[in-house]
């Protein structure tokens, strides 16, 4: 299905290296503390596996699997939980880890989701940021790019879950 691929924004290289730095700040961050850090499938699967071997200080890992989008390239707005954590949140410092944030309709209900499970603390990373399109406020901790209003797949990111094995993140034309 690659042929709808019409560019690439970001090579391997250059995600390795948003990646490091992302993993470098997290680490410092954190210094001297515990982490767990939630991956947010299935599209952060990806991103996921590549930070935490970036991150130098104690982590654990758990999964949430969440979906809005199904086989469109627009939010449903409504976010269904198809599997929740595993391990309890409460007074435990929490890095939900996310592939990209567009309307901001999927993290915005996870935070609330999470928050209201008394963690010590709560914050956000994700890959890529499309600012332009977000229909509600949410506060970003850490961001890989900022990238426009272009349906992109790669990295873990699928669309109509195709593509999700790209090494590189590239646009497509839904048509
Ligand atoms: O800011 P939003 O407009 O809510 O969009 C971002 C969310 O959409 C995608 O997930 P999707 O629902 O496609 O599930 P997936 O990760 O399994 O592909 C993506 O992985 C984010 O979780
Ligand atoms: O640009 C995107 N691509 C794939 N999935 C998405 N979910 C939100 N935005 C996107
Ligand atoms: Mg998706």
């Amino acid at each position: 299905m690659t042929h709808h691929i019409t560019h690439i924004l970001f090579d391997e290289r250059t995600l390795a290296n948003t990646v490091e730095r992302l993993g470098a700040q997290i680490s410092r961050d954190y210094h001297g503390q515990e982490l767990l850090v939630i991956c947010i499938l299935k599209g952060a699967s990806v991103f996921m596996a590549d930070l935490i071997r970036k991150i130098d200080v104690p982590i654990q890992i758990d999964f949430m699997a969440v979906s809005s989008y199904g086989h469109s390239t627009q939010s449903s707005g409504v976010v269904k939980i198809n599997k929740d954590l595993d391990t309890d949140i409460e007074n435990r410092h929490i890095l939900i880890v996310e592939d990209i944030i567009d309307s901001g309709l999927t993290l915005k209900y996870l935070s609330e989701n999470l928050q209201s499970r008394h963690p010590k603390s709560l914050k956000i990373c994700t890959l890529l940021d499309k600012p332009e399109r977000r229909q509600t406020h949410l506060s970003i901790d850490y961001t890989g790019f900022e990238i426009p209003d272009v349906f992109i797949v790669g990295y873990g990111i699928d669309y109509a879950e195709h593509y999700r094995h790209l090494p590189y993140i590239g646009a497509i034309s839904p048509n």
